[in-house]
């Protein structure tokens, strides 16, 4: 099953602000990070998943369902955790999470079961009957995740789940969110405007910017070897950047390291020869490997150079 599928989705607001542009792309399930600056679009398109905007044009299915005809089965299998903060201060986790789920349409003992479970999984059960306005920042993010699982669905979209946590709270959420995916087999899109948090969980990733879909890829694809190897020696570097080009290799040097285009068979063994005779001290030969923030940096290049 695709977990969403979208075909030149685009959504402007007032005919002014295009916050989607002709977005066409296809997710399979796991854990999925949209990424983009703030202003990308990100939070325009979990509205339009969820059904609660319409697009301008273009089409979108979620869980093969198509959320601008059958939002309510949408939500009905779609957990959300909005981004800004809207929790009553006077209530306690329990009594909210537990009224979220009755809304879902969970009746009252069932509901009460699976409010206590959800915060279960987000390790908020023995604070549970304490009132949400004393909770932390953490606390109270942990409580927006469990009202966004009390109805156990099948997809989660959390929409900038780390914001206001310092970094250890930032690495229990991402560590958490990890866990749902894995452990509950329930997919997860996450948004977020940090490529590194998002890079660390996900299985596959959307960059998008201004709207437009810069790449949608598995993180291993994005992540894979380059043909450039990279060497690096605990001592000699400038001996042997400077051997490396008198063996006429294209040879680079980046903080520590070397690096050299691997442009025929012989490169290789060049590169091992030299290091033999020199008697340096080798930590490490590889391929490079691409980096995802690299999809960002090329883009900056060409709107530099537009
Ligand atoms: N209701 C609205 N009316 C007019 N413009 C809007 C509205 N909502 C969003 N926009 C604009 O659409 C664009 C995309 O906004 P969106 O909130 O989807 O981006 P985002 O990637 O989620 O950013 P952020 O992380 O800052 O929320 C922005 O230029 C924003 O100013």
């Amino acid at each position: 099953m695709t977990l969403i599928a979208t075909q030149s989705l685009t959504k402007t607001y007032g005919g002014r602000v295009t916050a989607l542009s002709d977005l066409t792309v296809t997710v399979e399930p796991g854990i999925v990070g949209l990424v983009g600056a703030n202003g990308a679009g990100k939070s325009t398109f979990i509205k339009i998943m969820l059904g609660l905007l319409e697009p301008t044009s273009g089409q979108v299915r979620v869980l093969d369902l198509d959320p601008t005809t059958q939002a309510e089965q949408v939500r009905a299998r779609v957990g959300y955790m909005p981004e800004h903060e809207s929790l009553p201060p006077d209530l306690s986790a329990a009594e909210f999470v537990t009224h979220l789920g009755r809304i879902s349409g969970l009746p009252r003992t069932i509901a009460r079961e699976r409010a206590s479970e959800a915060l279960r999984h987000v390790g908020l059960y023995e604070e549970r009957y304490r009132q949400i306005g004393g909770y932390s920042t953490g606390m109270k993010q942990r409580v927006k995740l469990a009202q966004a699982l009390v109805h156990d669905p099948d997809l989660l979209l959390l929409d900038e789940p780390t914001n206001g946590l310092d970094p250890a709270g930032r690495d229990a959420m991402l560590n958490l969110i990890q866990r749902i995916g894995t452990e509950f087999g329930i997919s997860v899109l996450v948004c977020s405007h940090l490529l590194g948090e998002v890079e660390r969980i996900c299985d596959s990733l959307i960059a998008i910017d201004g709207g437009r879909l810069l790449r949608a890829d598995n993180i291993s694809a994005m992540t894979g070897a380059t043909d450039v190897l990279t060497i690096e020696v605990s001592e000699g570097v400038d001996e042997l950047a400077a051997r490396l080009a008198a063996d006429r290799l294209p040879v680079r040097r980046e903080g520590r390291l070397l690096l050299v285009p691997v442009e025929s068979d012989r490169t290789y063994d060049l590169i091992m020869t030299a290091v033999a005779e020199l008697e340096l001290p080798l930590h490490r030969l590889d391929q490079r490997r691409h980096r995802v923030a690299e999809l960002f940096a090329q883009r900056e290049t060409t709107s530099a150079n537009a």
